[in-house]
C-alpha cells in the first residue's frame, strides 16, 4: 500500500539578494516520491536541494505551490497528530522533566497515567537516559536532549514518523548506539518512516529504500533498494554488500554535490559583480 504519494511537487520562495533585489528561489520542481506504507526511507542529497522543504511540506508546516502530496489518499491541511517530528534541535518543554516531556503525546491521545508512565520510561530506557528521568532539560547536554526528543517522538508512537537530520548533533558513539536502537524499534512496529540524513552509510545502513536528490532545483534522482536482510546489525555495515550500495549511492550523489557548490559559488560570483559594478 501506498503511504505518501507526491506528484509533481512544486515549491518556491521569494529571496532577497544581497543588492536587496526580490528573487525567486526554485527549490522543489517536479518532485515526484511514492512512500509505502512501513516503508523505512532516507532522502540523501547536497545541502540545499530542498530536503527539509520536502519533510515541512509533509509535516503540514509548509504549503506547496504546485502539484499533489497524499497521505494515506488525502491531501495534507495542517499538522496532524498522526504525523510525528524529530528535527534537530527539536525544542523540549522547558518547565517539564524528562519523563513529563516524553508523556506529552500520550496525554494528547488520552493514554492513562499509569500506562503513560510506563511507556515513557520504556523509551527513556531505551535512549540510555533511565537515570535522567526527573531532571529537566537545561540540566541535559545538548545531545541528552536530542535524545530525550527521539524517545517522546518514539513514545508516541505516530502512524508516520518525519525525522530531518536527527542524528547530526550527537557524538559518533551516541549516533551509532541509536541507529541500531531504531532499526530494532522500526523492525519490531514497521511504522513509515521519512529520514533525511547527509551521511550515505546511516541511510544504507537504516533504509529499505534511499531516495537521491539532485541539486536543487530539487528532484529525485533516483532511489535505491538497498536489498541488505534484516534484522539488520551492526556488522552489515562491513559487508560486500555494503559497500558495493555505498559506492553506487556516492557515485549518484558526487555529482550533485558538485553542482550545488557551483551553483552556490555562481550566485556568490554574480552578487560580487553586481558589487562592483
Ligand atoms: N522559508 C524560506 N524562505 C526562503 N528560502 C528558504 C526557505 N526555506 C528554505 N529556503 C531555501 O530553500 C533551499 C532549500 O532549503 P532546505 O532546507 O529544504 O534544504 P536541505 O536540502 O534540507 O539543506 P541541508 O542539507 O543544508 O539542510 C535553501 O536554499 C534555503 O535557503
Amino acid at each position: 500500500m501506498i503511504k505518501i504519494q507526491a506528484g509533481r511537487i512544486h515549491r518556491e520562495f521569494q529571496v532577497k539578494n544581497n543588492s536587496g533585489e526580490t528573487e525567486r528561489l526554485v527549490v522543489l520542481e517536479n518532485f515526484n516520491l511514492q512512500i509505502r506504507e512501513g516503508e523505512f526511507l532516507s532522502i540523501l542529497g547536497p545541502s540545499g536541494c530542498g530536503k527539509s522543504t520536502f519533510l515541512n511540506i509533509l509535516a503540514g508546516l509548509d504549503r506547496h505551490d504546485g502539484g499533489e502530496i497524499l497521505v494515506d489518499g488525502e491531501t495534507i491541511k495542517t499538522r496532524s497528530f498522526d504525523r510525528g517530528l524529530v528535527f534537530q534541535g527539536y525544542a523540549l518543554l522547558p518547565w517539564r522533566t524528562v519523563l513529563e516531556n516524553l508523556e506529552i503525546g500520550l496525554e494528547i491521545r488520552h493514554v492513562g497515567k499509569k500506562e503513560r508512565r510506563a511507556i515513557a520510561q520504556h523509551y527513556l530506557a531505551l535512549v540510555g537516559l533511565s537515570a535522567f528521568a526527573h531532571q529537566y532539560p537545561h540540566q541535559l547536554s545538548g545531545g541528552m536532549r536530542q535524545r530525550v526528543a527521539i524517545a517522546r517522538v518514539l513514545a508516541y508512537q505516530p502512524d508516520l514518523l518525519l525525522m530531518d537530520e536527527p542524528f547530526a548533533a550527537l557524538d559518533a558513539q551516541t549516533r551509532e548506539i541509536l541507529q541500531i536502537e531504531l532499526i530494532k524499534i522500526w523492525e519490531a512496529d514497521k511504522k513509515t518512516i521519512v529520514f533525511i540524513t547527509h551521511s550515505i552509510d546511516e541511510a544504507i545502513l537504516l533504509s529499505d529504500r534511499v531516495a537521491v536528490m539532485t541539486a536543487r532545483p530539487g528532484q529525485v534522482k533516483e532511489l535505491i533498494e538497498v536489498a541488505l536482510p534484516r534484522p539488520r546489525t551492526e556488522a552489515i555495515r562491513n559487508s560486500g554488500d555494503f559497500a558495493r550500495i555505498r559506492q553506487y549511492a556516492w557515485e549518484l550523489i558526487k555529482d550533485e554535490v558538485v553542482k550545488a557548490q557551483s551553483l552556490q559559488a555562481g550566485i556568490e560570483e554574480r552578487e560580487h559583480n553586481e558589487k562592483i559594478g
